[in-house]
């Protein structure tokens, strides 16, 4: 049990990675609060399973990318669970287009989802940690896109790029305060974001076959890394990027 007894708030949880951190969360002892967008279905079996595992679950709706929903989120769970020791910021979209005819509402919606969205979550959990005076760990789902690019990502990566380097910053504004802030950069995991884009059977092969382990990632091969960040393993880790990739990023030839 990595984080037992812990409080963890986990953003985009309904699906994907971010449920699978929530209950990988609860599964070593945390208590979990979880924020989601519109499905409200996904996040009730989410919370449903973090209970069958006996902890305390709670769903939060709210849009990330409104400023407003941070202040909400984090308000609520303390309400709910009393206090906020990990913080996952993983909600993301990537509504693949190609560069020449992206769509300015495209962009902006992207980039205020995933970036804007981290901003304002992590800072607003990150006051709710030096309120309470006792550290914290905050965890950001980046991406393997942080450092690489995509010809139909180009509205994508720079917020994965700014995602990371958002947890390097807040890694030094926040150590004074016994605050670690790091990210994972998943490589290509089979979720939601990417069903259709993956639909197409020659790119779903070419990307299996530059990774080293043979296949593409799964959202649970996210929990255990995110929830080695969040604990005190990883008690002098901080500003550090994983990546968990299967290998796919050092795969040159
Ligand atoms: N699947 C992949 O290959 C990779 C995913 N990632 C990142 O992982 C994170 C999670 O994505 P996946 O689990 O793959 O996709 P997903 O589509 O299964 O999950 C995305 C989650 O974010 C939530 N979300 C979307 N917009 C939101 C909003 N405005 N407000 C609140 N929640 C919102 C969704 O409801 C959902 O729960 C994203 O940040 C994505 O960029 C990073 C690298 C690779
Ligand atoms: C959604 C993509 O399949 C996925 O997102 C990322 O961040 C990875 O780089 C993959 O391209």
């Amino acid at each position: 049990m990595l984080l037992e007894g812990k409080t963890v708030l986990v953003t985009g949880a309904s699906a994907g990675i971010g449920r699978a951190a929530a209950i990988g969360a609860a599964r070593h002892g945390a208590n979990v609060a979880i924020n989601y967008h519109s499905d409200d279905a996904g996040a009730a079996a989410c919370v449903a399973e973090i209970e069958a595992l006996g902890r305390t679950g709670v769903a939060i709706k709210g849009d990330v990318a409104d400023p407003a929903t941070a202040q909400d989120f984090i308000a609520r769970s303390v309400e709910a669970l009393g206090r906020v020791d990990v913080f996952v910021n993983n909600a993301g979209i990537c509504p693949f287009h190609a560069f020449l005819d992206m769509p300015a509402e495209t962009v902006d919606r992207t980039f205020r989802v995933n970036l804007h969205g981290a901003y304002y979550m992590v800072q607003a959990a990150a006051n709710q940690m030096v309120k309470q005076g006792d550290g914290g760990a905050i965890v950001a789902v980046s991406s393997i896109s942080a450092l690489v690019g995509g010809e139909y990502q180009t509205h994508y990566t720079p917020t994965k790029a700014g995602v990371h380097s958002l947890m390097q910053s807040a890694a030094i504004a926040l150590g004074k305060h016994g605050i670690r802030c790091n990210s994972v950069l998943p490589g290509t995991i089979l979720t939601d974001i990417n069903k259709d884009d993956l639909a197409d059977l020659d790119k779903r092969e070419r990307m299996a076959a530059r990774v080293p382990l043979g296949r593409l990632g799964k959202p649970d091969d996210l929990a255990g890394p995110i929830i080695f960040l969040a604990s005190d393993l990883a008690r002098y880790v901080t500003g550090a990027a994983l990546l968990v990739d299967g290998g796919a990023f050092v795969n040159l030839q």
